[in-house]
């Protein structure tokens, strides 16, 4: 074959070319157009699941975790006073319902009913009494109590530190967990009660566990949540335990029990007893598993927070000096006194205010479709509704310069009263709202400034390493790392 010989191709040829080399691009367009259609939803499937693995491991690696892979219930937010207010008290709008889909109650709770809103009230009537309006007189009889133990305690916890150069290293976490368990253990309980091994090691794992299984249960689908429960909890051997011993002694008269009268008569096992006598709802088995739940609600937030004022001080040597002038000038301290310092009561207020530990406040869900009085917002059945407790927090009107820490702002202004940690307003949602705010919230605020004037009294503190990570996120809520440590030195 001879491909040496060449003929250029003449116009016509050049024309008839250039027209089929349009075709086939016509034909190749329009297909690829129609190819583009069917892969594009793949090609954007499979670049937004890079794009959300890839910002999901860089959350990760930065401290942050949540379910990106799951669908999650609309979540509707209202943030007027007026909103919050029938937010908090609209009977469709279930408070119970959405921390029993959150933490699991029906396996974590012991079977706990949460779906009905029957007995609310009186539920809600007999918590109140015995928190709020009893509360505080009880709290301060127990104040001696309570410091020989807090004081007991400490001197555990810091037998069992590590010591280094003359100072004492703590695991910040599970001292704060250890010390408010134990203050609040005889709050609850009794001394008796509260210093049994086997059941004190309950009431500090219980609330674990139930974290523990929260975190479990969003992950895997529900049908697994009882084998989940039972793993996680060594089938629920805490709560059984803790539920057992509280059945006892709510089914026997209080004049058999172990605990001397002067403190018995203080603690919340027997005023929920006593006042829930005679009752047509209450019994002892309705009461034990009541308890269980409050100790949920008393035993992981005061803990919890205490934790993180820990850190804010220990990384403000200035405020460390402040607060204990303010101690020393107060002595000898007693209940009242404590709970009336200004200084103690802002900074513990501003790092809550500055750190929610959860980002969203005042949680319902809704049982059915339900629009508000004013017509401004409608939520669907099953979403949630809540208030944004972190921009009721750094709203400018009520916090000016909001992202600045500052706990002089609750008492700067002479005039005004001082705006105190215990109060419940819109704008710090942390107790929640009306008639189901918190009602143990005295109890709260005197295990985390008990523990803090002991500490502050006696030792200056610091972060043993201060570039290191204290803090990660599961979806809105801020968690304490199990890691870090506070250094204590012994003042002279
Ligand atoms: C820093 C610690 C605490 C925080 C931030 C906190 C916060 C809350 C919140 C937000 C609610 C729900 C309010 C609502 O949804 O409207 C609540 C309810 C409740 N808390 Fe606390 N709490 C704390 C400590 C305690 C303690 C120490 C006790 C008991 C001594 C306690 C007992 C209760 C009870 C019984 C309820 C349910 C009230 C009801 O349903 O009627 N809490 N708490």
């Amino acid at each position: 074959m001879d491909f040496g010989h060449y003929e250029p191709l003449n116009n016509v040829e050049r024309c008839l070319l250039l027209f089929v080399f349009l075709v086939a691009v016509t034909y190749v367009y329009t297909e690829i157009k129609a190819w583009h259609i069917i892969l594009y939803p793949l090609y954007r499937n499979i670049s937004q699941f890079i794009s959300a693995g890839m910002s999901t491991v860089q959350d990760y690696r930065s401290g942050k975790y949540y379910k990106p892979w799951t669908y999650i219930t609309p979540v509707v937010i209202v943030s007027t006073k007026k909103q919050i207010a029938e937010l908090s008290e609209a009977a469709c709008l279930s408070q119970r319902a959405v921390y029993a889909d959150m933490f699991g109650f029906k396996h974590t709770m012991d079977k706990l009913e949460h779906n009905t809103s029957d007995h609310k009230v009186i539920r809600t009537r007999l918590y109140s009494r015995v928190l709020q309006v009893m509360g505080p007189d009880h709290l301060n009889a127990l104040y001696p109590y309570l410091l020989t133990r807090l004081k007991s305690n400490l001197d555990e916890q810091f037998r069992r530190g590590f010591i280094s150069k003359g100072c004492i290293s703590l695991p910040i976490a599970q001292t704060a967990r250890q010390v408010a368990s134990s203050l609040m253990g005889l709050m609850f309980f009794g001394e008796a009660l509260a210093s049994n091994d086997e059941f004190s090691n309950a009431l500090l794992r219980y609330p674990q566990d139930i974290v523990n299984c929260m975190a479990a249960f969003q992950i895997a689908p529900s049908f697994l949540s009882p084998l989940m429960h039972a793993i996680i909890t060594k089938r629920g051997r805490s709560m059984s335990l803790i539920q057992s011993r509280l059945f006892e002694h709510l089914s026997s008269q209080p004049s058999t029990w172990e605990e001397p009268e002067h403190t018995k008569q203080r603690t919340i096992l027997y005023n929920m007893a006593n006042l829930a006598k005679g009752s047509d709802y209450w019994n002892a088995s309705l009461l034990a598993q009541s308890l269980l739940g409050i100790w949920f609600a008393a035993s992981h937030q005061p803990w919890m927070n205490l934790h993180f004022i820990i850190l804010e001080i220990s990384v403000r040597k200035d405020w460390q000096t402040a607060l204990r002038q303010e101690l020393e000038q107060a002595s000898p301290l007693d209940y009242n006194r404590l709970e009336q310092l200004p200084l103690l009561d802002s900074f513990i207020k501003e790092t809550v205010r500055f750190n929610p530990l959860d980002k969203l406040a005042i949680r319902r869900k809704a049982m059915e479709s339900y629009t508000f009085s004013d017509r401004s917002v409608l939520v669907p059945a099953g979403a949630t509704v809540c208030v944004s407790a972190y921009d009721q927090m750094h709203n400018p009107q009520a916090y000016p310069e909001p992202d600045s820490f500052n706990p002089s702002r609750y008492f700067a202004n002479a005039d005004a009263t001082q705006s105190r940690f215990t109060d419940v307003s819109e704008y710090f949602p942390v107790w929640g709202y009306g008639s189901l705010a918190c009602p143990g919230r005295f109890h709260a605020s005197l295990v985390i400034k008990m523990v803090l004037s002991q500490l502050l009294l006696k030792y200056e503190m610091r972060l043993e390493d201060e570039k290191a990570r204290t803090r990660w996120s599961w979806e809105t809520f801020t968690m304490p790392y199990e890691s870090t440590r506070v250094i204590f030195k012994q003042l002279m």
